[in-house]
């Protein structure tokens, strides 16, 4: 700030004790030589100029000498004034936004009389040039002398510090806005990550070399002048989030053995619909290519130079349609429309010339891909006259095996097809007797007492290694549902093992010693070789291919090259059904995510400590009408707690006028108890289902409007099929996840790498909607750690 000097041809008369103005801000003292302070009346400058006395640059005339009295009054004033400075100082606050300022008359009067060389402060105040001089020898401009020094060393450091505090401002607000920019290039717009305690490591940790360099310095000299330990440890690295590998070339995949008809995938639109007539099979060997039938494109008699085509279109059978119809459907869904034509166009015993192609097929969850195999099994299989094995189905928990089987059961009423279920809920000998119609005999082609199995992989593995007679050579399906889960399950090696009991010998083995060969022990053809039974050894006589078909679904497929090289798939079909406005992007590596169009999603960040009143407040508020939900948490113990909680509360929030039937579903229910649970929840017994992950994959139950995460999922995968447990088969359905603070960068993260950020809403909870909740909340809370306390 620009500074005024004044100095005075003639010093007006002192008088005998200096007089210090409120207003300071032209405070006149001069000395050259002389050993004290200007004593006489201050006169402002602008007065002085008005006045018309001359105002010459650096020259102050002398005071006259002082008796000792004066001299010892005057230190003594001036030894108050610094007491008087110094409480100032200490009450003043050390940090804080109001800067502690020094007292504008002590400042000018210090300066008047200490400091030789005197600078303008802060506030602009004017202060008199004294000409280079210096006060004096006497005792009083010693002292001055030392005290102007230390003055000038605080001040220097308030500077310094003030200083460091813009600087630090400064870089904070670079860092906040240079955050905002990445989160913009990341899709985060609008979202709210400033909030987070994560970031800050970061924020701490992100100084620019010279910043940080010349704060250190002026860190290190304030601790030496002060003498004080610098104790806020330096500022940890962020630890870098895991990144999704960048997808390598197809030719590469190719190596790694991704077959290469998965290097591109078929899009299919989630809306579309195909009515139950509309449906049309082609025979194979028909001429109308692959695009045509994928378009439902079937109705073209002739094409520009290849003449007449006879293309004799069959249905789904009268009676299937009939059932489907029953079960209120009347039309096909997306996936169902696109797979179908495919699947029925070929036999229960295909022609060696036909094309049997494996399929991968991604979908979201509730999109109906259940139906999607069941249809073609049912249909095909119903044409059979032997019973065998012709299909099996893997699916990874207990309770979606009783699902899928009640869905088969249903479509196979009237075909006498046999359905059968091996998940380890009954004895292995009970499960043997269900399965196999002879273990007493050895036979190559094996017995069957059933043409469909459902099995979770572990038993599955138990009946193929100590079950006589079990054999999968006549399988014609096999559905690996859930695929991802089961794929990443290893279970004595289950995958191979099954491919293995698939395909037959090679090299061809002789038969066993003393083995009896029965007429009604038949073969797959295409295990005939490798059993020993023919020789095919003529150039003409081609081996007969295998009959089985290998079809994979999941919400959540992984396209991993490694997985899927482990599959040997047969002229693969990958398949993608998705919402329009999804991109066509086929990932590579890792998963494919789908989701219903009809989900609407959002998520609540929030402190932990908030996060259960926030709940209730879902819950019972009718703003948000969440009932039939279904609440998730990370453990069992978790669900078992939360539910106490909720009825405690449910005792205690009278004021609501809603009661809320609440129940806890974990593995640690038993399978009949489990049942029950779920068919209360269905009629609409039970309102709130707390579970933990159990029940996230592919349970089917209509009545869920609404899905909550009370503690986030663990990965992208658990997202998908937690959401996808509401807005099933077209209906509308609401998920919502409850993230605490901490936890927020690592949920944005994992939802941005799977580009699904934006379709997350967030939602704000205002504290004063949770007031009304508070009371109960307390009694609720009195009531469980009393609970819990009684049971430890
Ligand atoms: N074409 C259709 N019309 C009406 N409802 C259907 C149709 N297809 C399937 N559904 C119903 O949609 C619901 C969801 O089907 P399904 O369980 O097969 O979904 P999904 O894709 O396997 O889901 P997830 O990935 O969660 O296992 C079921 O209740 C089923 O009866």
């Amino acid at each position: 700030m620009a500074s005024r000097h004044v100095t005075f041809d003639e010093q007006p008369e002192a008088g005998p004790s200096s007089s210090f103005p409120c207003h300071a801000s032209a405070q006149i003292s001069a000395t050259d030589a002389g050993p004290s302070i200007s004593a006489g009346p201050s006169i402002h400058p602008d007065r002085l100029a008005l006045s018309g006395l001359p105002i010459s640059n650096n020259e102050v005339k002398k005071p006259k000498n002082k008796s000792e009295a004066q001299k010892n009054r005057e230190k003594k004033k001036l030894k108050k004034r610094r007491k008087l400075e110094q409480a100032k100082k200490a009450a003043a606050p050390k940090t804080g936004k109001k800067e502690w300022k020094p007292d504008p008359v002590l400042e000018a009067l210090k300066r008047s009389t200490a400091n030789p060389n005197p600078k303008d402060d802060a506030d602009g105040d004017v202060s008199l040039e004294q000409n280079g001089r210096s006060i004096g020898e006497d005792e009083t401009g010693v002292e001055a002398e030392k005290e102007s020094e230390k003055e000038k060393r605080r001040r220097e450091k308030r500077e310094k510090r003030e200083k460091r505090e813009r600087k630090e401002r400064r870089r904070q607000e670079r860092e906040q806005e240079k955050e905002q920019e990445d989160e913009g290039r990341n899709g985060m717009d609008g979202l709210d990550v400033g909030d987070v305690p994560m970031d800050q490591g970061q924020n701490e940790g992100g100084d620019d070399e010279d910043d940080a360099n010349e704060d250190a310095e002026q860190e290190e000299s304030v601790a030496q002048d002060t003498g004080e330990k610098e104790d806020s440890p330096p500022p940890l690295e962020a630890f870098p989030l895991p990144r999704a590998a960048p997808a390598p070339a197809p030719e590469i995949l190719a190596k790694q053995g991704l077959p290469s008809g998965l290097e591109d995938a078929r899009f299919i639109d989630q809306s579309l619909r195909l009515g139950l007539d509309e449906l049309k099979i082609l025979p194979t060997k028909t001429i109308l290519n692959e695009k045509d039938i994928d378009e439902g494109n079937l109705d073209v008699p002739q094409r520009e130079g290849e003449g007449e085509v006879q293309v004799q279109v069959h249905k789904l059978s009268e009676r299937m349609r009939g059932k489907l119809r029953d079960n209120g459907i009347n039309d096909f869904f997306a996936v169902q429309a696109a797979i179908l034509p495919h699947l029925l166009s070929l036999r229960l015993i295909p022609w060696p010339y036909d094309v049997l192609n494996d399929y991968l097929i991604s979908a979201p969850t509730g999109s109906g891909k259940t139906l999607a195999y069941a249809i073609p099994i049912i249909e095909i299989l119903s044409k059979r006259i032997t019973t065998r094995l012709r299909a099996l189905i893997v699916l990874p928990t207990r309770d979606l095996v009783g699902q899928v089987r009640d869905t088969l059961e249903m479509l196979a009423k009237g075909t006498g097809l046999t359905i059968g279920s091996v998940t380890g809920q009954n004895s292995f000998a009970q499960e043997q007797a269900q399965l196999i119609a002879d273990m007493e005999t050895p036979l190559l082609g094996g017995s069957s007492k059933l043409d469909i199995l459902i099995a979770t992989p572990g038993r599955l593995m138990d009946h193929l290694t100590s079950t006589p007679n079990f054999t999968l050579q006549h399988l014609r399906f096999l559905i690996i549902d859930e695929a991802d889960r089961l794929l990443n399950q290893s279970f004595q090696n289950w995958l191979s093992s099954v491919l293995s009991y698939i395909n037959p010998p090679d090299p061809p083995r002789s038969l066993p010693e003393g083995f009896q060969y029965q007429p009604w022990d038949k073969v797959a053809p295409a295990w005939a070789e490798g059993l020993g039974l023919v020789k095919r050894d003529q150039e003409w006589q081609e081996p007969l291919p295998v009959t089985c078909q290998k079809l994979l679904f999941s919400a959540t497929l992984t396209r991993d090259p490694q997985k899927v090289a482990s599959l040997s798939l047969t002229s693969p079909k990958y398949y993608i059904v998705q919402s329009s406005s999804t991109p066509n992007v086929i990932h590579n590596i890792g998963e494919q995510f789908s989701f219903p169009s009809s989900l609407s999603e959002k998520m609540l960040i929030l402190p932990s400590e908030v996060k259960l009143l926030n709940l209730i407040h879902l819950l019972y508020h009718p703003q948000f009408t969440v009932d039939n939900c279904l609440i998730f948490t990370k453990s069992v113990e978790n669900s078992e707690r939360l539910v106490k909680m909720l009825e405690f509360f449910g005792d205690a929030f009278i004021g609501g006028g809603k009661k809320l039937a609440v129940r806890g579903y974990t593995g640690e229910l038993k399978g009949n108890e489990r049942k029950r649970i779920l068919s209360d929840f269905t009629e609409g017994k039970i309102n709130l289902l707390v579970c933990s992950d159990l029940i996230a994959r592919g349970m089917d139950l209509p009545s869920v409007s609404n899905v909550i995460s009370y503690d986030i999922p663990l990965d992208m995968r658990k997202y998908v099929h937690r959401v996808g447990r509401t807005a099933r088969a077209g209906r509308e359905g609401t998920a919502w996840t409850l993230v605490e603070k901490q936890e927020a960068l690592h949920f944005k993260s994992m939802m941005n790498t799977a580009g699904h950020l934006k379709s997350i809403k967030k939602i704000k909870v205002k504290e004063d909607d949770l007031v009304d909740y508070k009371e109960s909340y307390e009694i609720a809370l009195k009531r469980l750690k009393e609970y819990y306390g009684r049971d430890t």
